[in-house]
Formats: C-alpha cells, sequence, structure tokens
C-alpha cells in the first residue's frame, strides 16, 4: 500500500429477509452510531423494488443495491442506468461478463445518476463468489486459473475499465494489491466471527483478521440478522473490523 492510509468503511449489513416488515424491524434496529451501510440484494429487491431502498434512504442509510448484474452489454446499460438513478451508494456487476459490459455498465450508472441529478454510485466487480472453492470453481472444466490467479485477474480487468474495486474474500487481498492502485477498493464478504457457523460460505474470515488483511469493507448478513440481538452482533463486528481492540 506504499504508506498510504487504507480507506475503510463501516460494515455492510446485508438484509436477506423475505418481508418489507422484516427489513424495517432490522432497519430501525441499526440505527445506531456508527450507522452500518445496508447491503440489499435481490431477495429484497425483487420482491419489494425500489420502495425498499427509500425505506433504507429515509432512515439515512448508505446503500449498496447487491444485484450482481450479467447480462449483454445493452441490457446492462439500461438497468444499470434505472440503478443509476435511485441515488444508492454502491452496485455490483460480474467481471466475468467481460470489458465490454463492464464498460456499458459503468457508462449507464452515471448517465443513470446525471439524469437524476445525484451522485453515481461506486461500481464493484463480483470476482470469485465467496461460495465458490477450488472444487467448485473447476467444475466448470474450461478453467485452468487457480482461484485466486482468476480473482486477481478479474480485479485487474476491473481495475483497467475504470470500476471503483472488487467484491472478494479477504483471502485475496494482498494478490489484489499486487496488481492494482492504492484507491482499488477491495469489499469482503465470507466473513464470519469465530463462534459463527459459515453456512454456504466457503471462503470465511473473521471481522478482525479482514481489518488485518487490509478489507475496504466488510459485507456481514446472517451472523447479525439472524443473531438474536442483531445490534450487539453488528456492534462487535463493528469494533473487530474498525478499531485496533479486536476479538481473539
Ligand atoms: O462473493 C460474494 C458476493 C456477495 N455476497 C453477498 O454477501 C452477503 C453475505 O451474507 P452472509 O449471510 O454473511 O453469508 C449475501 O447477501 C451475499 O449475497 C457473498 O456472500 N459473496
Amino acid at each position: 500500500m506504499g504508506g498510504k492510509i487504507l480507506k475503510r468503511f463501516v460494515p455492510m449489513v446485508a438484509i436477506d429477509v423475505a418481508t418489507k416488515q422484516e427489513a424495517i424491524d432490522l432497519f430501525d434496529k441499526l440505527m445506531v452510531k456508527p450507522q452500518p451501510i445496508v447491503k440489499i440484494g435481490m431477495e429484497l429487491y425483487y420482491g419489494l423494488g425500489q420502495v425498499i431502498v427509500k425505506e433504507a434512504k429515509k432512515r439515512g442509510f448508505k446503500v449498496f443495491l447487491d444485484l450482481k448484474l450479467y447480462d449483454i452489454p445493452n441490457t446492462v446499460h439500461r438497468a444499470m442506468a434505472a440503478i443509476g438513478r435511485l441515488g444508492i451508494d454502491f452496485t455490483t456487476i460480474h467481471a466475468a461478463g467481460g470489458s465490454e459490459m463492464l464498460i456499458a455498465g459503468l457508462a449507464g450508472l452515471e448517465e443513470g445518476a446525471k439524469e437524476a441529478g445525484v451522485k453515481p454510485a461506486k461500481l464493484l466487480a463480483i470476482t470469485q463468489l465467496t461460495s465458490i472453492d477450488e472444487k467448485i470453481l473447476h467444475e466448470q472444466q474450461h478453467v485452468d486459473l487457480s482461484l485466486i490467479e482468476s480473482v486477481q485477474s478479474y480485479a485487474r480487468l476491473a481495475e483497467k475499465v475504470g470500476l471503483a474495486g472488487v467484491v472478494c474474500s479477504a483471502h485475496e487481498i494482498k494478490a489484489i494489491r499486487e496488481v492494482t492502485g492504492d484507491d482499488f477498493l477491495c469489499v469482503t464478504p465470507g466473513i464470519r466471527p469465530t463462534h459463527a457457523i459459515k453456512d454456504d460460505q466457503k471462503r470465511v474470515v473473521t471481522p478482525a483478521q479482514a481489518r488485518i488483511d487490509g478489507s475496504n469493507a466488510i459485507v456481514v448478513g446472517r451472523p447479525i440478522t439472524q443473531s438474536f440481538d442483531p445490534v450487539a452482533a453488528y456492534q462487535e463486528v463493528q469494533k473487530a473490523f474498525l478499531n485496533e481492540e479486536e476479538e481473539k
């Protein structure tokens, strides 16, 4: 990192629930300081649409709209323009769609934001999902690269076409930083406190380790949202990620 101070965001909490009421209950509970960034994913957005983004923004949350776009460039361009108009803060696209799709997505996002008079969201490329390990990756027989090489290659591509960063596991940050600039963001899901179960995640890291590894932002869902005390769970994760005093 050449001595540059790493930009760190507050933890991003994945609000992966089925109903508006469940989402709003979590938003209301999570209105603490520092206020997390809320991540709205496919389940909530496909189910409820823009209303849920508005509910989050109304409560002062920064919004990460994680829809992981992957389609032909024209479709991605038009969909990203619609996302850009929402005035959200972060959104995602699959790096596997290639440079033309990534460029179209970025242009659409910026055009949509301009049209709505809002700041464009930071566009992050999905590299390899944190639910994937070497075994699953190589079920795709045409993939010769190791998982880490593949993530590194997607990160290089994402930076080259002007994206703000990538979504990866904290395990890959060092390899990514070898091929990208200091300001390129590594946003890391697959976060599990030591006492939490992995669920379907394969490449998991604790919040404290993600800080040590140089993550710019961690994404945490079930360990917070399914906890009997989501606020305490969030605060524990937040302290371990942002503070020097960390969980062991
Ligand atoms: O590689 C990826 C990309 C996105 N995600 C998303 O993050 C959260 C993680 O939720 P947990 O409950 O903490 O497992 C979820 O919304 C995923 O869609 C990811 O896990 N990995």
